[in-house]
């Protein structure tokens, strides 16, 4: 007997919902993607192409779009909500009355919501009380993932039918779905990444070179790991492709949006200009701003963030603001092989040492 096709429900119409409900078509599912823009979702039953989105690259005619939440949820068994942080809670609120515990929910956002620092996946988690949780994260320009590059990505859930589910839904020759059960560590890498992005993009406009990329994305995945690490978060989880590896990719191209618009900061536009000249979402400018104040409550030292907030909020020139990072306290390369207060203590010693030379010269 014939195998039953899987279904699967994509919530969001922006360029990386398009892409993977376009992959889980290529996989023989049965694919509907929920949009609010009745004109998008005629375009995309029509002429299978998301113009606003991902203009350049054909869709597989097998998803079909819907403005309709009923149309879209019932009877799927993976549901991949793919809106930006700010309306996440607002859509999966809208969508829980159609939804189901068996369903398979995951989150494919890269940021935080404002009121209690949550991540997607809490929300998900906390709206519906059902057990089957995930998230996807990794380097996954939404783009690229249309245009079938060979690409890498990460299915994090502590629950294995979530994570097995997932790899065979959306993983085949030009997409691959590693697992992990660092769900929490997974989302935040997504999430961070995206505010060493808009550095990377500003440090570019303002021609400074690779040896300087290479340090503020080295010391970006330190400051990454730090905060997770306080958080609760499994520090081994940000050298798998959600950590590092995203890093990589959103700090060195131009097709990720934060990275632009750290860009346009960088020649001098104004952040209001720089976002409204995106036209998409850009979740570091939000997220920079909440991990910088949970930092400062909970004291942790995150000099990159720190900087990126007084340059993006407080109106501190980039290029002063990076003169005085370099003037910063020159701590450990490693922390989990060099503890930070090892250094800071042995410069206390070596200052308390040449204070006393210079006190016994006088006695
Ligand atoms: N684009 C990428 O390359 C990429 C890759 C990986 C992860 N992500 C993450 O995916 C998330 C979604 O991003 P995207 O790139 O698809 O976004 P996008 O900017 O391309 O589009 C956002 C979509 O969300 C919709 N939307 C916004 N507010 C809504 C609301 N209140 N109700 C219903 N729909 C709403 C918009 O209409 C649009 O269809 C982001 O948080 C991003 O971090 C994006
Ligand atoms: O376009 P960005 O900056 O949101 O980045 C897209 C993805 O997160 C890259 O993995």
């Amino acid at each position: 007997m014939a195998e039953e096709r899987m279904r699967v429900a994509v919530l969001g119409g922006g360029s990386f919902g398009t892409a993977l409900a376009s992959i889980a078509a290529d996989n023989g599912a049965e694919v509907r993607q929920w949009l609010r823009d009745p004109a998008l979702t005629e375009q995309i039953n029509r002429e299978h192409i998301n113009g606003r989105y991902l203009p350049d690259y054909a869709i597989n005619p097998a998803v079909v779009a819907s403005t309709e939440m009923a149309e879209v949820l019932p009877g799927a068994g993976l549901v991949l909500v793919a809106i930006p942080s700010k309306a996440f809670g607002d859509v999966v609120r809208q969508a829980r009355p159609h939804l189901t515990p068996d369903q398979i929910l995951v989150s494919t956002t890269k940021g935080i919501q404002e009121e209690g620092f949550k991540l997607m996946s809490q929300i998900l988690e906390e709206e519906t009380g059902f057990p089957h949780i995930g998230v996807i994260s990794g380097p996954n320009l939404a783009s690229e993932v249309a245009d079938k590059q060979l690409t890498a990505t990460v299915i994090a859930s502590d629950d294995p039918e979530t994570r097995t589910r997932v790899q065979t839904a959306l993983g085949c020759d030009y997409f691959r779905v590693y697992a992990s059960n660092d769900r929490f560590g997974v989302e935040l890498g997504g999430a961070l990444k995206n505010i060493y992005a808009i550095a990377a993009g500003m440090a570019a406009a303002l021609g400074m070179g690779e040896n300087t990329r290479s340090m503020l994305m080295t010391r970006a995945l330190a400051e990454m790991s730090r905060f997770a690490v306080s958080q609760g978060a499994n520090p081994m989880t940000f050298l798998g492709l959600a950590g590092v590896g995203d890093l990589i990719v959103t700090c060195s191209s131009r097709l990720s949006r934060n990275y632009r618009v750290g860009y346009a900061l960088g020649e001098g536009k104004s952040l209001d200009e720089a976002v409204d000249a995106l036209g998409q979402v850009a979740e570091g400018v939000n997220t920079v701003r909440l991990v910088r104040d949970k930092a400062r409550a909970e004291g942790i030292y995150m000099p990159l963030a720190e900087g990126l907030y007084q340059v993006l909020f407080r109106g501190v020139p980039a290029k002063e603001m990076a003169r005085l990072l370099m003037l910063g306290e020159q701590s450990s390369d490693v922390e989990f092989v060099l503890a930070r207060e090892d250094v800071q203590r042995a410069h206390r010693e070596q200052e308390g040492a040449t204070q006393g030379a210079k006190g016994g010269g006088h006695g």
